[in-house]
């Protein structure tokens, strides 16, 4: 059995499988005439999360246009998991007790390529009907700086010549937007969805960054720009549902349905992807209500719509404390202790005391209860019900992926809060802990010694180099190498050098070189 819209007219072919109960081929062709949702990422989470969420107000009769989707970094996702397909999908749910859930989501009515649909992409961008525009590109798809804070030779080109032939993302949105300005003078909304502190902010500052920059250079109007600054929206986000790669036991069950051709497989530019997509079935969306030119009701698929302020609160607790650094210390620790599976490592005392601590101990006193989530209870569901799931495939290699840059974000956000708030820095253990695991990581050994693979990340060459010379197993070769990087505001938010938790970084990471198990007799010793 193919996935594929012909088959979907056969409903007895998909036993157990809950089908789209609209027709996707006819809201295909409404979306073409009346795009109202474009979006920015075409991996994992959005097939599973966004689309299924624009699935139930189709299902509803809340809206009559699917979900357009375009790719502006890895087109293989689109030409080898999309198209094939018809841009369906199956989301695939594992809950704690071992059932499964599919669902063949059809609400992704278009998959384009920047590279290739640039002119559709700016057609959508020019119709009045569309209302948002939202984002899953990743922490480092909005950055438009390298680590020594300078801008990238892409932005800096782009900023000198204007919209006309931009190629970073950032500039082709601004670009795009002021398409629209013209076209039709529509507002519209862009909206991250990536796990960003401030994920709106970000979005805003580069877009408007490089709007300005054109301004200043004559190669935009200052009517132009006031469009950009006024009638564009950045609305704040949290989004939370934890989308592990594809799994080939998943795959392995759908193969026993009768699929075909929906092997897992990586992309040139090392996405994980597949006609088929697994995650838990917890999921949390908040979203700024601010929409100038509409909006889905997307509180009718139970997205928490608010203002700015409690947003930051949601985001605040989940990234910067309840969730997110939880995940990053147990991926680089889990990875060098020989762990594939988060679930397996939620069986081991010094990982499992290590994010509690860092949680309960070290995050909850600094977070602000967001009134729609509360943050002990939010924290609760992720050691007890979420993390330990057995039936969720997730990886600690997944989520070390990119460290450098989400650290300053998971864990510098707390640290500036113990700053700010004359809290003892001193007290800290699992936040120094987790910093000195994941630069012990980037060594590329394990804690029996044995070469270990680095997850892929933008600085991970830079940081390789900074930390040359250094040997696991001989903490002699430590010369002080780490202070060239502990100084870098832009990695962690804060010279960390300036503080406590720079020597103490260098302890533990030092005590981590030992020999054979350091890493773990460390963790262990400074946990209990
Ligand atoms: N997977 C999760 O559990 C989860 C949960 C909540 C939020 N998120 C957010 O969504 C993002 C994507 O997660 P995913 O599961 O879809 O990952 P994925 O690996 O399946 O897809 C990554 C997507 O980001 C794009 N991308 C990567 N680098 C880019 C760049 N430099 N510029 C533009 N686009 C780029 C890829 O092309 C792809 O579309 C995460 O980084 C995170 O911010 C993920
Ligand atoms: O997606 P990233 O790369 O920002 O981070 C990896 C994980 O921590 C993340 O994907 C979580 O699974 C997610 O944030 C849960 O909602």
């Amino acid at each position: 059995m193919k996935l594929n819209y012909a088959s979907l007219h056969q409903p007895e072919n998909w036993p157990g499988y809950h089908l789209p109960s609209f027709d996707p081929e006819a809201v295909a062709r409404s979306t073409r005439q009346h795009p109202r949702w474009l979006h920015f990422g075409a991996g994992n989470i959005f097939r599973i999360f966004p689309a299924v969420l624009c699935q139930r107000l189709l299902e509803a009769g809340e809206t009559d246009t699917g979900v357009i989707c375009c790719e502006s970094y890895d087109d293989e996702i689109i030409t080898r998991c999309y198209r094939p397909y018809d841009n369906l999908s199956i989301a695939v749910t594992l809950c704690p007790d071992g059932s499964t859930e599919k669902e063949v989501v059809g609400s992704i009515s278009e998959s384009l390529t920047l590279l290739e649909d640039s002119d559709r992409v700016q057609q959508i961008f020019e119709a009045p009907s569309l209302q948002m525009v939202s984002f899953t590109i990743t922490e480092k798809g909005y950055a438009l700086r390298s680590p020594d804070g300078q801008l990238t030779p892409v932005v800096a080109a782009d900023m000198q010549n204007g919209p006309e032939g931009c190629r970073h993302l950032m500039a082709r949105l601004a670009a795009f937007c002021l398409a629209r300005c013209h076209a039709c003078g529509a507002p519209l909304a862009l909206v991250s969805m990536d796990n960003c502190s401030h994920n709106g902010e970000k979005l805003q500052n580069a877009v408007l960054e490089i709007a300005r920059a054109w301004h200043d250079n004559g190669k935009i109007s200052a009517e132009e720009l006031a469009y950009l600054e006024e009638k564009i929206s950045f609305p704040w986000s949290m989004i939370d549902k934890i989308t592990p790669r594809p799994n080939a036991e998943v795959e392995k069950r759908l193969l026993a349905d009768g699929l075909e051709d929906i092997s897992p497989f990586v992309t040139t530019k090392h996405t994980y992807t597949a006609a088929f997509v697994n995650a838990e079935r917890p999921q949390y969306l908040v979203v700024e209500d601010k929409f100038p030119n509409g909006r889905p009701a997307l509180e009718k698929a139970g997205v928490y719509m608010t203002d700015r302020e409690t947003v930051n609160k949601t985001e605040r607790m989940k990234v910067t404390t309840c969730l997110n650094p939880l995940h990053t210390a147990m991926s680089v620790y889990g990875c060098m202790l020989g762990y594939t599976l988060i679930c397996d490592e939620m069986k081991d005392a010094d990982i499992v005391a290590l994010i509690k601590r860092l949680g309960y101990v070290e995050g909850l006193p600094v977070v602000v209860n967001p009134g729609i989530l509360e943050p002990k209870a939010f924290i609760d569901e992720v050691v007890e019900q979420r993390l330990p799931n057995p039936f969720m495939p997730d990886a600690p290699q997944r989520i070390a992926t990119d460290t450098s840059q989400k650290v300053g974000i998971r864990f510098g956000e707390t640290i500036k809060s113990y700053i700010a708030g004359g809290r003892d820095l001193n007290t800290l253990v699992s936040i120094p802990l987790a910093i000195a695991g994941w630069l012990r990581y980037l060594l590329a050994v394990d804690d029996n010694l044995a070469p270990m693979e680095v997850s892929p990340d933008p600085l991970k060459d830079d940081l390789q180099a900074k930390l040359a010379g250094i040997e696991a197993g001989k903490p002699e070769t430590y010369q002080g190498q780490l202070k060239a990087i502990l100084c870098n505001e832009v990695i962690f938010g804060t010279d960390l050098t300036r503080t406590v938790l720079a020597d103490k970084i260098e302890q533990y990471f030092v005590a981590e070189l030992a020999g054979p198990g350091a890493v773990r007799k460390t963790l262990h010793e400074a946990l209990h």
